[in-house]
């Protein structure tokens, strides 16, 4: 059976129903492929899963960092009732909603497994039914997302370990956890497990979160030892396999073992174009696929003359993150729309259809003990591409906003800025509840506000947002002595209170 579409999404997560709603929004008639569940791997076994199996303990943990919440705390932890609240958000693994809004929004499902069959063809495997071929008169978006990747460690693909889809959507939790890799799946789901009281066990080939600022994977090192789980940096793993009481061995390369029920892997992700048919097309199965910043891919059959093939969210491997690829879904589908329509295409950096932020603004939260969250560029990162950078640290527990929101409360922050253009080009935050602080450093960074006007951006008083007061008195003021720094010199300030206000102070004074 062959049947003509104008646009063919293949891949139902949260980056291909954005593809398929901005297309469709705009007129045309869109078809979208899925094999499992409307809404991906975020909605059912990723984002959303693990932030609930998170919450509940995040909460806790706050009421008793204040002097009078903290004595109405008598009781611990219901997992229960944790579980209960994850299968609500996943809509216990139902995706009955997902399709009733594609229904409301008039774009059609097809479900079964969609697979490339040369230029502007999708070939539909479905269950009990013969293959459909569906045609696109103008593009065809994949965006299949990844899997996790197993690393071949002699023993572990046969000792049944888990993934991140086993952690999320566990019903069950073990007594022993041990978890494999140190990046933010290994940082967030210790959180969530030794959150649950269970015995945690994380083995990091390195620091943790190397792609932040060392202070975030440091922070989160002592907080989930505070929590009570084992963090080993610098353990190598060689060996894993099941006794006859089916724990699971984990051997060191140090020669010490780890014990547990499951073990975790949390090594990072690989795409999923194994059986997506791109070999049709002039493409690598098993290889992230390349794209511009429009997301169309590079090298494929018949791109370069008629463009019509675009890769979108985690398989293009710009930036592993469900706003990201949503971001750059919501640029791809006006794209494909403009084009079909005839309607002008605005691909200049930061036009509207494309996603220039990938490059330099890409926030991310990691909702580990404690927070940690970062836009743009690293100081380490900035310099290693040759940018000229200054850097101001302060400590969160002197921002008076921070005291009040928790007693002896502890956190980070450190904002980049290029030194010749004056502009915030990276920020991190680390400590708890500082998640919200980072949509301020996003447009900071994607506005290239000049430092010297952030003076003018007044934080509220007694907010965790007088961080960025700090940061600036760190950098120092425009005119003041304080800013005779060179132009290039990298100044590593940390700032602690504030003119004005100090810890405990109800009122600031002028
Ligand atoms: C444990 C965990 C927690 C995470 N937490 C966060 C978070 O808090 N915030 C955040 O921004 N990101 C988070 N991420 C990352 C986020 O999940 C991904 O970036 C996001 O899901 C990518 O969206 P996608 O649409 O590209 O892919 P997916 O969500 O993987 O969706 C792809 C869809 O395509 C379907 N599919 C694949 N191949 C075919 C085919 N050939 N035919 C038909 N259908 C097909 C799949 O069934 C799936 O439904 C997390 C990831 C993990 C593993
Ligand atoms: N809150 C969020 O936004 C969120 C949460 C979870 C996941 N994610 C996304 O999902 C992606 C995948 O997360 P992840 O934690 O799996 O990957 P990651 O890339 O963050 O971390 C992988 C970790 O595994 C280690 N590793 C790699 N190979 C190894 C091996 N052979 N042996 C031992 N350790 C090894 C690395 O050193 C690193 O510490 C992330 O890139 C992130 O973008 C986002």
């Amino acid at each position: 059976m062959e049947r003509e579409v104008d646009v063919v999404v293949v891949g139902g997560g949260p980056v291909g129903e954005n593809v398929a709603d901005r297309a469709r929004a705009a007129g045309l008639e869109v078809v979208l492929v899925e094999h499992q569940l409307v809404g991906g791997e975020c909605s059912y076994w990723a984002c959303v899963p693990s932030k609930t199996l998170l919450r509940s303990a995040a909460a806790l943990r706050a009421a008793k960092r204040v002097a009078g919440s903290a004595e109405a705390v008598t009781g611990t932890l219901d997992v229960a009732a944790v579980l209960k609240r994850r299968d609500y958000w996943v809509s216990d693994w139902s995706d009955t909603g997902a399709v009733g809004w594609l229904e409301s929004v008039g774009i059609e499902l097809e479900r079964g497994h969609g697979r490339l069959a040369g230029e502007r063809r999708v070939i539909v495997g479905r269950d009990g039914t013969e293959p459909l071929t569906l045609v696109a008169r103008h593009a065809v978006a994949v965006s299949p997302g990844s899997d996790p990747v197993i690393p071949p460690i002699p023993g572990l693909a046969g000792a049944r370990p888990w993934t991140s889809r086993d952690a999320t959507s566990v019903r069950h939790p073990p007594r022993r956890l041990a978890i494999i890799g140190g990046g933010v799946v290994a940082a967030e789901m210790a959180t969530a497990y030794a959150g649950f009281g269970i015995e945690v066990t994380v083995l990091a080939r390195s620091s943790l979160l190397r792609n932040m600022e060392p202070f975030a994977g440091d922070a989160v090192v002592a907080g989930l030892r505070g929590l009570g789980a084992s963090v080993r940096v610098g353990a190598s793993v060689t060996g894993v396999g099941r006794n006859d009481a089916d724990e699971v061995i984990v051997t060191l390369d140090d020669g010490s073992t780890v014990i547990a029920d499951e073990v975790l892997v949390a090594t990072g992700r690989r795409p999923r174009t194994t059986a997506l048919g791109v070999e049709s097309v002039g493409l690598e199965p098993g290889t992230w696929i390349d794209v511009d910043d429009t997301m169309l891919v590079t090298g494929a059959t018949g791109n370069a003359e008629r463009p019509w093939l675009y890769a979108v969210g985690d398989v293009n491997h710009r930036a592993l993150l469900t706003h990201q690829g949503k971001y750059q879904a919501r640029a791809t589908g006006d794209l494909i729309a403009a084009r079909a329509l005839g309607r002008p295409v605005d691909t200049a950096p930061w036009g509207a259809h494309v996603a220039t932020a990938d490059h330099s603004a890409v926030p991310e939260v990691v909702f580990a003990e404690p927070e940690c969250v970062s836009v743009g560029f690293t100081a380490a990162a900035a310099e290693r591409a040759g940018r000229s950078v200054r850097v101001a640290d302060v400590e969160l527990g002197a921002v008076s906003g921070a005291g009040i929101l928790a007693d002896d409360y502890e956190g980070r922050a450190r904002l980049v800025v290029d030194a010749h253009a004056g502009t915030v080009i990276g920020a991190t935050f680390v400590g708890q509840d500082v998640a919200e602080l980072l949509q301020a450093a996003t447009i900071a960074i994607v506005g290239e506000v000049p430092v010297d006007r952030l003076w003018h951006a007044v934080p509220a008083f007694p907010t965790v947002s007088e961080a960025w007061l700090r940061l600036l008195e760190a950098l120092g003021r425009p005119g003041s002595p304080a800013t005779q720094v060179a132009s290039g010199d990298r100044r590593d300030d940390l700032a602690t209170d504030g003119p004005g206000v100090t810890a405990g102070d109800g009122e600031a004074a002028a």
